[in-house]
């Protein structure tokens, strides 16, 4: 049997589950550590900063669910590589206490957080585009399933009208896609670089063309991947990312 270079939205959900199950043991706040340095490091690589206006700043948008928190990991991160990060965090995880840390070490970075109330419909007027290098998805992730609810509709609905104007970095999956379809409804993004974690999920083969795709979270052994069916990927060093 070949080896799948994808893995299906219930795979990743089994393989998440495992990595975090009793055998291996692996707590989230691991793993999104890695995951979110992942995404800030392929940040970097595409922005480099020596090029990036200084005063440019990276929004950064978490979701609700995990891919969020990769996100709010990615934007300490960033501020610690020397970027102006913003994050957006409309709708704030109350499913641990972990989420509330994240944005307590967000607030000890100086990073701004945006909540829902404070921002409310204003929240585009700190993504102007000459004043920022890029855009972090970090609002869905392997768990999305459609339709679409506010406010995340809307808010995707924003990034689709900006994307040629600000090139949009996704977290695992561009949010809004179906995660093994891709992008199946009307007005969906298009990242300019999508960075899928432990492995490329189906919906990274509707990617358009001339789009970076970097894989990253480098936590799984070899005998892991080959369980689920691919082969461990080739990173270079100390590189926690990988161009694909
Ligand atoms: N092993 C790994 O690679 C790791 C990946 N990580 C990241 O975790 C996400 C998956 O996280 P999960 O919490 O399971 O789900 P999501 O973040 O994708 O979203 C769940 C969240 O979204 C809400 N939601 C779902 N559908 C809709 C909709 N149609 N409209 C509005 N809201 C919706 C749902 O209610 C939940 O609140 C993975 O992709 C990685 O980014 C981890 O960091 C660790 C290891
Ligand atoms: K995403």
């Amino acid at each position: 049997m070949s080896l799948l270079k994808v893995v299906s939205s219930k795979l990743a959900a089994e393989i998440d589950q495992e990595l975090m199950g009793p055998q291996v043991g692996f707590t989230l706040q691991q793993l999104m550590e890695l995951a979110g340095l992942s995404v800030a490091q392929a940040v970097s690589r595409e922005f480099p900063l020596d090029k990036a206006g200084v005063d440019k700043h990276i929004f950064v948008i978490a979701g609700p669910g995990n891919n969020g928190g990769d996100g709010l990991v990615c934007a300490r991160h960033l501020k610690l590589f020397g970027y102006n990060p913003i994050v957006y965090y409309p709708k704030r995880s109350e499913r641990n206490e972990f989420y509330k840390q994240l944005v307590n070490q967000l607030r000890f970075f100086k990073v701004p957080v945006l909540s829902q109330d404070a921002a409310g419909a204003d929240w585009l007027e700190y993504l102007q585009p000459e004043k920022t290098l890029c855009i972090v998805d970090a609002i869905f992730g392997f768990s999305f399933k459609q339709p679409l609810r506010e406010p995340f509709k809307g808010i995707l609905q924003q990034l689709h009208e900006l994307e040629n104007k600000v090139p949009i970095v996704s977290v695992d999956v561009p949010s809004g896609w179906d995660v093994d379809e891709g992008p199946t409804t009307e007005n969906c993004i298009n990242p300019s670089v999508l960075v899928s974690l432990t492995v490329p999920k189906p919906c990274s083969n509707f990617l358009k063309e001339g789009s970076a795709h970097y894989v990253g979270g480098r936590f799984v052994p070899r005998e892991f991947a080959n369980k689920y069916g691919f082969d461990p990927f080739n990173y270079q060093s100390t590189d926690q990312i990988l161009k694909l």
